[in-house]
């Protein structure tokens, strides 16, 4: 293995000594890590954990034996489990700054969503596009947005390509978390050793220099463009940073708060290294885009919409769950997704997804999981009881709980919602999505 991965480091030099620690770190695994929503205390943090030095929300686990998401506060959605080094992109666009007014991010590789619900806590008035082309890795994303609470959020499922000819010039921010040969990820037993070879280096940074070529067209003038991936060869990370800068109108932007990872000359890429930093390792790099042809194709947040035809009628069995009725929505199907009245005009034409707020079953319509989860907008459930934690672990764990309502109720726990029963007689019968049941340690 070692000669490949010497090879895959390309033009990035370690001495010997340094490239055994390297080798054998790369094949371990670290100490999970959580990052916690801007709202929570670290104090309130139920197991032992220390502070991530790059990203002021993370935590790394110190009790190996702690499992973050059996908990409680999991359940409830104080944190998301998140690996330490994929942080390092979420510093990079200062995800854990407070919130930036009317702020248009575009995750342009977004599945699973680690990175698109920290994105979502720093967005303030403004809205997430998460856009994610593989079809069959829309659902976890969609699962993971939901958990955020937020409703400022579309999904989207194009190639990069066509995304920028409908959305060209607009985004404030682009993450390209682009796919790549995902070396980092061999501790963890999720990628196999053909991570080190040429092959795949060489077809992975192809793949991402047509996903680069798109972003930086996507970003209105003076935009931020942050590239990252989870691999350490050089023709996949400061190699293209470095192509970038070759283009008109791309410059670098040095991040102080990242200074001390700082990688090469190019003076924007920034390193974790698994044997430096005890985490699986990544890479980003912080890129200023002021593209001649930067030029917005589509109007920004709270522009007038064009007049649409008439969408669908929403059930209305929406006035006896929610406290307000949508304005803006979409029934796609089997599924009706809400969203704030001042979210971007374009978001109904682009939507591959969205804030859930019903679903339908045959003929019968149901709240949406993710529509009990809101903590912002004004989709707010109607009825809703406060449960003890023993409740809340039958609750977690599928059973049914008593229940004094009658019919939708939403279940919280130290009022943070949990999810949805449906009660009559003195009993909630659990609709938690087989997804979010857990056995809570
Ligand atoms: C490294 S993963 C993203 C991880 C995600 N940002 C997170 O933090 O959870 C790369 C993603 O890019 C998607 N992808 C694959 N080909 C793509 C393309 N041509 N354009 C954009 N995204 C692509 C993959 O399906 C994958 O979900």
């Amino acid at each position: 293995m070692l000669e490949p991965l010497v090879a895959a480091l390309g033009n990035v030099s370690m001495r010997p000594e340094e490239f055994a620690a390297f080798s054998a770190a790369l094949m371990s695994r670290h100490p999970s890590a959580v990052r916690y929503r801007q709202d929570i205390d670290p104090q309130d943090i139920a197991f032992p954990v220390r502070p991530i030095p790059w990203y002021s929300l993370g935590y790394q686990c110190t009790d190996p034996e702690v499992r973050p998401s059996r908990t409680l506060s999991y359940a409830a959605g104080d944190f998301f489990i998140q690996d330490a080094g994929s942080m390092l992109a979420l510093a990079a666009a200062d995800a854990d700054r407070p919130p930036q007014r009317d702020r248009l991010i575009c995750d342009l590789c977004a599945a699973p969503g680690g990175k698109s619900t920290a994105l979502l806590e720093s967005i303030g008035d403004g809205f997430l596009l998460a856009n994610e082309p593989i079809q069959s890795r829309i659902a976890p994303l969609a699962y993971n947005l939901a958990r955020t609470g937020s409703d400022r959020y579309a999904i989207s499922s194009l190639d990069p390509e066509r995304l920028q000819s409908r959305l060209g010039g607009i985004f404030d921010v682009v993450l390209a978390d682009v796919p790549c040969s995902g070396q980092a990820l061999l501790g963890r037993g999720k990628q196999s050793l053909a991570a080190v070879s040429k092959t795949q280096i060489e077809h992975s940074a192809l793949r991402a220099k047509r996903i680069l070529a798109s972003a930086v067209h996507l970003l209105r003038p003076g935009g931020r463009l942050v590239l990252s991936t989870c691999t350490f060869a050089e023709a996949e990370n400061e190699s293209q940073v470095r192509w970038l800068l070759d283009q008109d109108g791309v410059t670098s932007e040095p991040l102080d708060r990242l200074a001390d990872y700082a990688s090469d000359e190019t003076g924007c890429s920034y390193r974790l290294w698994p044997h430096r930093h005890d985490c699986a390792g990544s890479f980003a790099a912080s890129l200023r885009c002021d593209l001649d042809d930067a030029i917005p194709a589509a109007p920004a947040i709270g522009a007038k919409r064009k007049r649409r035809k008439k969408p669908e009628r929403l059930p209305e069995e929406l006035g006896d769950w929610f406290d307000a009725t949508p304005q803006r929505y979409q029934v796609a199907g089997a599924v009706i997704w809400a969203w704030p009245e001042d979210a971007p005009p374009w978001v109904e034409s682009i939507a591959a997804g969205g804030p859930e707020a019903a679903y339908r079953t045959g003929q019968t319509w149901k709240p949406a999981h993710g529509a009990a989860l809101r903590r912002t907008g004004a989709l707010r459930a109607t009825e809703g009881i406060e449960v003890d934690a023993t409740t809340a672990q039958r609750f977690l764990g599928g059973e049914p709980i008593p229940c004094e309502a009658s019919g939708w109720c939403v279940v919280r726990y130290q009022g943070r919602a949990l999810g949805w029963v449906k009660a009559s007689r003195g009993t909630g019968k659990n609709h938690l999505p087989a997804a979010a049941r857990m056995i809570v340690q």
